[in-house]
Order: structure tokens, then C-alpha cells, then sequence
């Protein structure tokens, strides 16, 4: 891996964002609209819990819900519970956890089977280890644990080398570099896994998926987009496969009032 991956910070001093971008996107009949949450739709925050989802954001979803009958999918590295907590209204799909689990038509099921166990045990570890250095945060999910070193941004080494250790003792699972943060999953699991299998179901099949993401777990999901022949559009700086970009949440928000206006 390289080292811009385990960090997330390379930039990309010559993007270039793209405000006609709503002319581009695929016809409202056709288009399924696929959304990351935190960084995509939402600002950065400096704690999980400290994000601000403003009405803009649910209005928006709910336009796209009616224009597009239906076919909106959050996808987000976050639990499906957490994302239902801070969209209550929503009613779409909701990929969570990075495709661990699902929410389609009402129904929430686990796309894979979860070694809770381990799940317990990599928890315990994590809290322990912050118990010691409290600059780190936990956040537990219920596919792995992540650890954020938001606050302790000179540590990040530390916090990669914890959780790169764990990750070689559990079978199972993987080491995942985010946004200042570092997570184990299990093997299997990925945005892109899980967009595959939503864009086979009925409702989905023969439309043009557009997708925004910010995050490296992002990537092979906007590649995915790309190679159907739909609209992959990287939000922010960091370097991307995405043939579009858009430089915050709120240049995303605009850009979808125009095109479902
Ligand atoms: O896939 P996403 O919906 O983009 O979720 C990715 C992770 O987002 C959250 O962590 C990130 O955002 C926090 C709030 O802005 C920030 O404090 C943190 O540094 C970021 O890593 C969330 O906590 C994770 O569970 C998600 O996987």
C-alpha cells in the first residue's frame, strides 16, 4: 500500500471543481443517485458525533427520492443505526457499516456473517489501549472498531501501528486507513461489493448510477460507478479515480438542487 493511501492527505493541487456539472449528470429517469455521508453530504467534524446535518441535506434526499422514484442510496463506512439517528426522514436505501449491512425497502439485514467474538474482543483492545492514550477515540461498529486520532494528529503512526497489529492477529478482518482514523473490517466487505449487488435488484438494473465520495473506502466504489458507464464524482482535494470533483458538501448540495430542480 502506498504510503498516500495509509494517509489519505495526498492532494491534488490542480483540481478543478466542476460547477456545470448538473448538466452532465444522467437524465432524472434514468439516474440512480448513490451518496457517501460523512465529508460528502456533511462537513468534517472533529468528533463522529459532532457533525451538523442541516435540513438543506434531508430536503435534498427527499427530492431525489421522489424525482428519481425511489433509486437513492446512502452508502456510508457508518452503521445503518447511526446514519438512521441522523436522517430520521430518510427512506431510501442505506448501505452502512461499508456494506456490512443493509437497509432496502424497510428491511435491514447483515450482508455478511459477523465473528462477534472477535468483533468483542477488537473492541476491548481498542478501549483499552485509549483507556491508556486518551487523545484516541474509540468508536465501536457492529462489523469491527475504529480508532481516531483526530486529536492527536502527530500520532497517527502509533495509532497505525496499534491497529495494524491487531489486525494481523485477527483472521478475518482488515485494517482500513480513513480520514484520521484507522478501522478493522471484515474481509469481503467494501462500498463497492455492496453497490454491486443493490445495482442488480430489479429497480436498479439498466440505470445510470452517479455516485459521490470523499474517502479512500470511496475509491472502488467511484471506479465502479465509472466502468457502467455512470458519473463518479470525488468530493475535496485528496487524489481520486473520479472524472469529476467537487470541492465541499455544500458544492455537492447545489450541484443536486440544479439538477433535480
Ligand atoms: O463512509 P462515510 O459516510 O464517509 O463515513 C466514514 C467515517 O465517517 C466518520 O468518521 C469521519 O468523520 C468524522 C466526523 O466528521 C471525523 O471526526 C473523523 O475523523 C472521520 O474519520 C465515522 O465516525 C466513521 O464511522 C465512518 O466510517
Amino acid at each position: 500500500m502506498e504510503f498516500y493511501q495509509m494517509t489519505g492527505f495526498m492532494g491534488q493541487p490542480d483540481a478543478v471543481e466542476d460547477e456545470d456539472l448538473s448538466t452532465a449528470l444522467p437524465p432524472l429517469d434514468k439516474a440512480t443517485l448513490l451518496l457517501d455521508f460523512d465529508g460528502t453530504l456533511v462537513d468534517i467534524a472533529e468528533r463522529p458525533e459532532g457533525i451538523l446535518v442541516s435540513d438543506e441535506v434531508s430536503d435534498i434526499l427527499d427530492r431525489a427520492m421522489n424525482r428519481l422514484n425511489g433509486r437513492v442510496a446512502l452508502v456510508s463506512g457508518r452503521s445503518i443505526e447511526t446514519i438512521e439517528r441522523f436522517l430520521p426522514t430518510f427512506r431510501g436505501t442505506l448501505i452502512g457499516t461499508h456494506g456490512a449491512e443493509i437497509r432496502h425497502e424497510g428491511k435491514h439485514e447483515n450482508t455478511i456473517g459477523l465473528d462477534h467474538n472477535t468483533i468483542g474482543l477488537l473492541t476491548r483492545l481498542a478501549e483499552d489501549f485509549a483507556v491508556l492514550r486518551p487523545e484516541f477515540l474509540v468508536e465501536p461498529k457492529p462489523s469491527g472498531v475504529v480508532l481516531h486520532y483526530r486529536q492527536a494528529d502527530h500520532h497517527g503512526a502509533l495509532a497505525l501501528r496499534f491497529m495494524e497489529s491487531l489486525a494481523m492477529a485477527a483472521d478475518g478482518f482488515r485494517l482500513q486507513p480513513a480520514l484520521m482514523a484507522y478501522e478493522l473490517k471484515p474481509e469481503g466487505v467494501g462500498k463497492d461489493i455492496a453497490l454491486k449487488r443493490l445495482l442488480d435488484l430489479p429497480m436498479f438494473q439498466g440505470t445510470i448510477p452517479v455516485f459521490a465520495g470523499d474517502d479512500l473506502t470511496d475509491e472502488p466504489a467511484l471506479e465502479l460507478v465509472q466502468e457502467m458507464g455512470g458519473t463518479g464524482i470525488k468530493i475535496g482535494q485528496a487524489e481520486s479515480v473520479a472524472k469529476a470533483r467537487l470541492h465541499d458538501p455544500a458544492a455537492l448540495l447545489k450541484i443536486l438542487d440544479d439538477w433535480l430542480s
